[in-house]
């Protein structure tokens, strides 16, 4: 049987009836064999100390008189004496024990009160005794109390050693009732005592100033003597009122007046809140108003002590207690708001010193020779409230300093393909072949996903950090890691390659110099990847203006590192991107295996792959060349995160798309248009002096209110800012049928609604001339003209794990922007709210653009 069964069958009902003596009998007493042995001792003993007298007690009564004496003979033998063999006369009856009065439950309280029966029976307390209320009871003499007790010497000490309880005084005053008056004073109470007295005197001053006021002016204000009282209000209540009016015409806190001075009552009631009704109570007028006082309740007594000695009978109206501590509340601060707060002492301190920069800036207006007064508003208006000091600037030539540096080259890519083509294992895999990530965190991740059954993620893991993302099996979010080659200084960016998530593969290739497109080479699953993200994700790099790739054909290792299927693969996907319009000599193919690390940074090992003899990923990366950095351009840097950090509450990071920055830069953060400065920066987790095109920096900013800066936004040059428009011009080459048509107007992880209003004109795809000036439609692979405007409502942010219904759609994208002219309008500038996008000619400045629109 189970436990559980156990104490499901368990039967309460008799094992109570049991435990509560049903059944009781003395068999169920017996002695254990040491008290046994110590009973026939102690019995023995008592024999022979009784001597002759012996024959006068049965066996049972010795038993029972060592039993309570805890087999102490000379006890057991004292007792028997005074009770059997010499006994007192008539004593009280006593009673026997259900047990037969062997055990100590004789004198023992059966129901755990803590009550000595032999006590209780004493004071006659037959409530105390169940025995003798169920008829048990047997007379017997009983020894006196004090005899019984003479053993018991704690019980009878003399008067004079008893400890008195002495009444606690009355509180003197001392907070929570600390001694103010006696022994030696502290400082503190020194002072409060010096201030107390100061301020009683200050009172009585007050009063009698008062008193002489009231006689000297008998008309009395609508506040201090109370208009006739109105019916609601009892006349025993009104005379109250009046009679402390009349006793004591306290100061009065105008402030609690003026809220209820509108009718008779109000005046009343705002009269009495004027009053601090403690002490005028003890002194009313009319001994009738005793009636109205209830006497003092214990607790009050306990709390606050009698006002007057215990010991004769007081009075009831005397009997009115104050609060504690109320009577130590001096005129000075009796009324806590009557003096500045701390607060309001700091600031009438810098109202002050702003007062005094105002006057300074008058003065220098007033100065000017035009003196036409005009300073002191100038100077209002050029005030600054926010007194956060500016970040300084070291006015540094950023370019030369990056000119002067030795440094490696700074390059980012992304990492693109198909769901589970092997992106975040192939990354995993050359973390670990390069001493990035060591081994045993390798072991540890994968005794981790093994325990969830997923142990050939074990690698993946090493990016995919995210509890989600591990128990999924997938990467949703941009994943960042760094590493370092002898020439070069590499970003990862890891994209996710489920359709779900493909705005944040967006937002990880606009931040990429070229691209690792991940391609499974196990049998159907490159095809299935051909008709979905490979396809995509490879349009979305042309369009964000990726020119170089590097085709990882992945998973060989399942297809026995065949060289057919390499061809076959390297083939398809040749022609893809060169359709798409990638420059062939831009791209690279690469066999390997992420799972097993082969050709990732080892050439492989394996026999089967003998046949490749190019270069490893890392090689391939090695030689490929960052985008030319935009260096003397003016400065744009997408936002790609906005937090606080203990540097700054609001610190953004990104790369640097164009130009440069450095410390204490006054920025423009478009849209909203906010000045903002850059307090400091960092590179790479080291704090740095400025930051140069092609650089993912982090900078904390100082005076603009974060409200004004999200994911997406633009930081650039306040001198030099981009425009913001929500009407632009671009050329396009369509995939599908385009026409006048909603559309979704992507750049980076933002997207707005927006409409194609005009198709202005059908280009020769290779000259770029006019076929036909307003087209009504444009059939796929036509390239035409056309003019798009922005809604002003569906702008938002596409926050990290956005679902592809979120963003809208990307069934098809209209344009390859490789050769596009952008004629934004910088007349209709954005003006209207947040929520419009703007859009800006970028690729101008670098040969690329991240305006995308898909069909709505
Ligand atoms: N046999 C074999 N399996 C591999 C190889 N590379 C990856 N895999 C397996 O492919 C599965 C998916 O790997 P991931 O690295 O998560 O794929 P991914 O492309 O990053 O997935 P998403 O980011 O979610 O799109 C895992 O079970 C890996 O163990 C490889 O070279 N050989």
């Amino acid at each position: 049987m189970s436990r559980h069964q156990a104490y499901r069958n368990y039967d309460y009902e008799n094992d109570l009836d049991e435990y509560e003596g049903a059944g009781y009998s003395e068999d169920d007493d017996e002695l254990s064999p040491e008290d046994r042995a110590q009973m026939a001792t102690g019995t023995t003993q008592v024999r022979a100390a009784l001597g002759t007298d012996s024959s006068k007690v049965t066996t049972q009564q010795i038993e029972e008189a060592l039993w309570h004496y805890y087999y102490d003979a000379n006890k057991a033998v004292a007792y028997l004496a005074s009770k059997y063999i010499s006994p007192k006369p008539a004593k009280p009856s006593t009673q026997k024990d259900k047990s037969g009065g062997r055990y100590p439950k004789f004198h023992t309280d059966p129901f755990g009160t803590g009550v000595n029966m032999q006590h209780a029976e004493a004071f006659g307390s037959k409530q105390y005794n169940p025995i003798i209320a169920s008829g048990y009871s047997e007379h017997k003499p009983r020894p006196s109390l004090k005899k019984f007790f003479h053993d018991m010497p704690w019980l009878d000490i003399p008067n004079e050693r008893r400890t008195l309880f002495i009444e606690p005084p009355c509180p003197p005053g001392g907070l929570l009732g600390g001694s103010a008056s006696s022994g030696k004073m502290s400082k503190l109470q020194a002072l409060a005592a010096a201030r107390k007295k100061k301020a009683e005197e200050q009172k009585s001053e007050n009063r009698k100033l008062e008193s002489q006021m009231t006689t000297s002016s008998p008309i009395p204000t609508a506040l201090e003597t109370p208009k006739e009282p109105t019916k609601r209000t009892s006349s025993a209540l009104a005379e109250r009122l009046s009679s402390r009016q009349d006793a004591k015409p306290l100061p009065i806190h105008t402030k609690t007046q003026t809220h209820l001075a509108s009718d008779t009552t109000a005046e009343h009631l705002s009269t009495v809140t004027k009053q601090p009704y403690i002490s005028d109570l003890s002194t009313p007028k009319d001994p009738s108003l005793d009636a109205l006082i209830a006497a003092p309740s214990t607790l009050a007594l306990t709390l606050f002590g009698s006002s007057t000695s215990r010991s004769a009978p007081v009075p009831r109206k005397q009997q009115c207690y104050e609060l504690p501590y109320m009577r130590f509340l001096t005129s000075s601060n009796a009324d806590p708001f009557s003096e500045p707060s701390p607060d309001d002492v700091v600031l009438a301190a810098q109202s002050k010193a702003s007062n005094k920069k105002l006057a300074a800036s008058a003065h220098k207006k007033k100065s000017v020779p035009n003196g036409k007064g005009e300073g002191l508003e100038d100077g209002i208006k050029t005030l600054r409230f926010d007194d956060t000091p500016l970040p300084k600037s070291k006015n540094l030539d950023v370019v030369g300093e990056f000119e002067k540096t030795k440094k490696k080259k700074n390059a980012s890519f992304v990492v693109v393909g198909h769901v589970d083509a092997g992106k975040s294992t192939l990354m995993g895999r050359l973390l670990l072949d390069l001493g990035v990530v060591d081994q045993r965190t390798i072991q540890k991740y994968r005794k981790e996903a093994e325990s969830i059954g997923k142990s050939s993620f074990a690698l993946a893991w090493v990016l995919d950090q995210r509890s989600e993302e591990r128990s999924r099996g997938v990467t949703i979010d941009i994943a960042t890691n760094k590493f370092d080659t002898d020439s070069t200084s590499f970003t990862i960016l890891d994209a996710p390659g489920h359709r779900d998530f493909i705005p944040n593969m967006i937002a990880g290739a606009s931040q990429a110099d070229f691209a690792i497109l991940v391609v499974d080479a196990t049998t159907g699953a490159f095809e299935a990847g051909l008709k979905g993200q490979t396809r995509e994700h490879s349009l979305l790099l042309r369009s964000m203006g990726v020119s170089r790739i590097i085709v990882a054909i992945n998973k060989l290792d399942t297809v026995s590192w065949s060289q057919e299927r390499f061809d076959e693969i390297s083939q398809q996907v040749s022609g893809f991107l060169s359709a798409t319009g990638f420059q062939l000599k831009n791209v690279s193919f690469v066999p390997v295996s992420g799972l097993r690390g082969d050709n990732l940074v080892n050439t492989s090992s394996d026999p089967a792959a003998s046949w490749y003899t190019g270069n490893t990923l890392i090689a391939e990366l090695e030689s490929s060349e960052p985008m030319a950095r935009a260096l003397t351009k003016p400065l744009r840097m997408t936002i790609s995160e906005v937090f606080r950090s203990p540097q700054s509450p609001l610190t953004i990071s990104g790369r640097i798309d164009a130009g440069s920055l450095q410390a204490g830069d006054a920025l423009l953060v478009q849209p909203s248009g906010e000045k903002a400065y850059i307090k400091s920066l960092e590179l790479d987790s080291e704090p740095v002096d400025w930051g140069v095109a092609g650089q993912n920096v982090v900078i904390h900013l100082s005076n603009i209110d974060p409200i004004h800066v999200r994911v997406g936004d633009i930081i650039c040059d306040i001198k030099q800012p981009i425009a913001c428009v929500d009407t632009f011009t671009i050329k396009v080459l369509a995939f599908d049928i385009l026409m006048p048509m909603q559309v979704d107007v992507h750049r980076g992880r933002l997207h707005a609604a927006g409409q194609i209003v005009e198709i202005s004109a059908l280009l020769d795809k290779v000259k770029g001339t006019v076929l036909k000036k307003k087209p009504k439609i444009i059939k796929p692979a036509g390239v035409a003209r056309i003019v798009v405007r922005m809604s002003n409502s569906s702008m938002s942010l596409a926050k990290p794990g956005a679902t592809a219904g979120e963003l809208g759609t990307f069934k098809g994208y209209l344009r390859d922007l490789q050769s596009l002219e952008f004629e934004a309008e910088p007349s209709k500038h954005c003006i209207l709210d947040r929520n419009i996008t703007f859009v800006e000619a970028r690729f101008k400045v670098e040969d690329s653009v991240e305006i995308i629109l898909s069909p709505r």
